[in-house]
């Protein structure tokens, strides 16, 4: 059996084809749409986002800058430049870039994040809406996630969903989703005792870890529905996923790396710049 391919690439250039109309209004009143990434590290798939971001802001007629911390920034200078960018104005969208550098929480500075231009879903307050079930902004990636599903015509009612990470950006916004959607949601993480047995009970299978073909065919079940959500630097350059590609011979369906969750989560980023 081969896997299905779930492709986002056309679900991607749909989004964007929105956001440039709606961009180009923008413009022609006068008031382009801003996006402002904040970084403060050297980490290879960050610079990926952030480039894949810029170049995708610059097609769609969003004005996109990055603003460089640098990865020996420390908790309050974060903090300052968030809270500058939530007061300026001319700022729709304030993005803070993960990994941080080492000893600052993503909790310890997110809050400084107005909630209303919070379009990565940062700010605690926006998880906390989402797990209430109030609108917010959810992480670009969780929801490009379910977008992706939806795509495909993949139902989560009812289906055992099983992810593996628990970050804030990924994994946890992403349990609220599917649970949203009447999903079955386990959650994984380092310190899982026997891995493979949790995911092979899985319907969907999402991968969110970062550490290159961590998922093989001993970790899912025949016809599973696979989500590679990593994205992992090649020494040649490249990026490869989570997951395994032998797994395809298993899946059911498969998203590919590149070309799956990335191009939706980068276009889902400008969508909420412009919502
Ligand atoms: N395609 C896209 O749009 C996006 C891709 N990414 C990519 O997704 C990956 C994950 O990103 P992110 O969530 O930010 O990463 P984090 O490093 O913040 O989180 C990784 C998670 O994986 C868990 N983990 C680590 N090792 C194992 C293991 N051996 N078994 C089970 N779980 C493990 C960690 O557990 P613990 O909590 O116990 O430490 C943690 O919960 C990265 O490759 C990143 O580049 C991220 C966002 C968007
Ligand atoms: N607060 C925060 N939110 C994130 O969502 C976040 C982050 N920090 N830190 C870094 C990781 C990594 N990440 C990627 C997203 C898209 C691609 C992407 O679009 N990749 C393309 C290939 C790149 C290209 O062709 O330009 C693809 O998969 O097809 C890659 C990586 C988001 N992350």
């Amino acid at each position: 059996m081969t896997a299905r391919e779930l492709a986002g690439k056309e679900l991607a250039a749909r989004i964007r084809a929105d956001v440039a109309q709606r961009a180009a209004a923008r413009r022609a009143e006068g008031r382009p749409a801003r996006l402002v990434i904040v970084t403060a590290t050297d980490d290879e798939a960050s610079a990926w986002y952030v480039r894949s971001i810029a170049s995708a802001a610059a097609k769609t007629g969003i004005d996109c800058d990055v603003d460089d911390l640098g990865p020996a920034a420390t908790a309050a200078g974060i903090a300052d430049r968030l809270m500058a960018l939530s007061g300026d104005a001319s700022v729709d969208g304030v993005m803070l870039q993960t990994p941080l550098p080492p000893g600052v929480a993503l909790a310890d500075v997110s809050g400084a994040i107005d909630p209303a231009k919070d379009v990565d879903g940062a700010n605690p307050l926006s998880l906390g809406r989402l797990a209430a079930g109030l609108p917010a902004y959810a992480p670009a990636t969780a929801a490009a996630v379910v977008a992706l599903l939806d795509e495909h015509d993949l139902e989560a009612a009812g289906a055992r969903a099983v992810i593996v990470g628990r970050s804030a950006v990924v994994g946890k916004p992403l349990a609220h989703l599917l649970l949203d959607r009447d999903a079955t949601v386990t959650v994984c993480h380092s310190r899982t005792r026997d891995l493979a047995a949790v995911t092979s009970t899985a319907d969907v299978l999402v991968a969110a870890v970062g550490r290159t073909h961590l998922i093989t065919p001993a970790h899912v079940r025949p016809g599973v529905v696979v989500v590679d959500v990593g994205t992992n630097p090649t020494p040649d350059g490249g990026l490869a996923g989570d997951v395994d590609p032998a797994v395809a011979g298993v899946a059911g369906a498969l998203t590919p790396v590149p070309g799956g969750v990335g191009p939706v989560t980068t276009a889902l980023l400008l969508q909420h710049v412009l919502d």
